[in-house]
C-alpha cells in the first residue's frame, strides 16, 4: 500500500509563535500552510468566538481551513479574561495581570485551546479544545511567546516551572494546544482528510 501523502491544511494565524508551536506538535504528518491575516474577533462565548473567526477565514480563502483561538482563564474571576487574554496582556503586562489577583487567595487558572477546521464557505466550523489547568505566578523565565511566564501549569507531576521556564518539548507535550491538537489530528484522520 502507498504511504499516505501528508495532509494540507492551511492555518490562518497572525501569531508566529503559535505556528512554530503547531508546527511542532504536528510534525511531518501533516503539510501546514501558513496565511497570515489579522482576523477581526467577535465578543461572546470561547466557541462562538472561534466558529466565527474560522468562518471568516474560510471565506476570505474560499477553501479548507483552520483557525486557534487562545483563552487564559483565572478562576477567581470566573474565566475572565478568557478570550480577550490578549488585550489584558497588551495593556497590563505579566505584573498587572498578577495584580487582578491580589484579592484573592484563588490564583488558579486554565489554559483552553480551540482549534477550528471548516471545509469550505459554506460549512459549519468543527471545534476541538484542549485545556491544561495551572496557576498565576509572578512571571519567570524568556519573555518570548505572551503570557508563557506567569503561568505555571499543574502537568507534569510535581511541576514548579511555568510554560516560560520549561524545555519547549516539555510544553509541546502538556499544553492546552498539544491537547486540542492531537483531538483535531485524530479527527482528520478519520475523514481521511
Ligand atoms: O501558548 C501560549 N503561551 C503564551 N501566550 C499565548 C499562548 N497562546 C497564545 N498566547 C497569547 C497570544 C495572544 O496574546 C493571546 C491569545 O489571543 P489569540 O487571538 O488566540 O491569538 P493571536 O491574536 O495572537 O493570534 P491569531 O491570529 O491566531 O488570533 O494569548
Ligand atoms: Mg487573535
Amino acid at each position: 500500500m502507498a504511504t499516505k501523502k501528508p495532509t494540507k491544511l492551511v492555518f490562518v494565524t497572525g501569531n508566529s509563535n503559535k505556528l512554530k508551536e503547531v508546527q511542532t506538535i504536528l510534525g511531518s504528518t501533516v503539510n501546514l500552510i501558513n496565511h497570515k491575516l489579522d482576523l477581526a474577533e467577535i465578543q461572546g462565548t470561547t466557541q462562538e468566538i472561534s466558529v466565527e473567526k474560522c468562518r471568516k477565514a474560510s471565506i476570505a480563502l474560499n477553501g479548507p481551513v483552520i483557525t486557534e483561538d487562545t483563552c487564559l482563564c483565572f478562576n477567581a474571576l470566573k474565566g475572565l479574561p478568557g478570550p480577550y487574554i490578549k488585550w489584558f496582556l497588551d495593556k497590563l503586562e505579566h505584573d498587572g495581570l498578577n495584580k487582578l489577583l491580589v484579592g484573592f487567595e484563588d490564583k488558579s487558572a486554565y489554559a483552553l485551546c480551540t482549534f477550528a477546521y471548516s471545509s469550505g464557505p459554506d460549512s459549519e466550523p468543527i471545534l476541538f479544545e484542549g485545556r491544561t489547568d495551572g496557576k498565576i505566578v509572578p512571571a519567570r523565565g524568556p519573555k518570548d511567546f505572551g503570557w508563557d511566564p506567569i503561568f505555571q501549569p499543574d502537568e507534569p507531576v510535581g511541576n514548579d516551572q511555568t510554560y516560560a521556564e520549561m524545555l519547549k518539548s516539555t510544553k509541546n507535550s502538556i499544553s492546552h494546544r498539544y491537547k486540542a491538537l492531537k483531538k483535531l489530528k485524530e479527527f482528520l484522520t478519520s475523514q481521511n482528510i
